[in-house]
């Protein structure tokens, strides 16, 4: 595990959710972008070494909707970078950690990711990201 890459903060109103975080951090963000997999569009802020990924479900079943709709907007995950997304979560899964995908899937911000099931880290939902190389 290296850094941590973003923080995932789950929305109701992206736009006001942005105006806020401008205000907080003295800053805008760099990006928009759907992930459609994950019903979601995303909104970035660059934070020094890390981000905050501003989530808006997209799905109302979806996976933002439904922690929106159980726990409040909020902090949803937390992700850290990986140099090799697959070494890593096979050695989660020796480790004993729930994987929540078995091979790495697209996310946003050029990254490929996959997720630690909260039940196996102390309730915290975990994201692994890898940037993809050129
Ligand atoms: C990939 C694009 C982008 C990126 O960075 O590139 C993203 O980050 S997209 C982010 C949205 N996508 C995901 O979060 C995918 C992984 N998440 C899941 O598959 C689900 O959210 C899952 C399996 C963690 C929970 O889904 P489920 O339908 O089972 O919801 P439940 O409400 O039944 O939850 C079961 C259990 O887990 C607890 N829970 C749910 N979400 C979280 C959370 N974010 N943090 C901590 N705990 C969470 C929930 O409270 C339930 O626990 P219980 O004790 O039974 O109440
Ligand atoms: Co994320």
């Amino acid at each position: 595990m290296k850094n941590v890459e973003h923080i995932g903060i789950a929305v109701e109103e992206l736009e006001a959710a942005e105006r806020l975080f401008s205000s907080l951090l003295n800053a805008q963000p760099y990006k928009r972008e759907t992930v459609a997999s994950e019903g979601v569009l995303t909104s970035f802020f660059q934070v020094n070494q890390t981000k905050i990924e501003l989530l808006q479900s997209t799905d109302p079943e979806g996976v933002i909707a439904r922690f929106i709709e159980k726990k409040g907007e909020g902090v949803h995950h937390v992700a850290f970078e990986v140099d090799d997304i697959v070494l890593e979560m096979e050695r989660l899964k020796k480790e004993g950690f729930a994987l929540l995908s078995e091979t790495p899937k697209p996310g946003a911000d050029n990254k490929l990711v996959c997720f630690l099931h909260p039940k196996t880290t102390n309730g915290m939902l975990i994201e692994l990201c890898q940037e993809i190389k050129p």
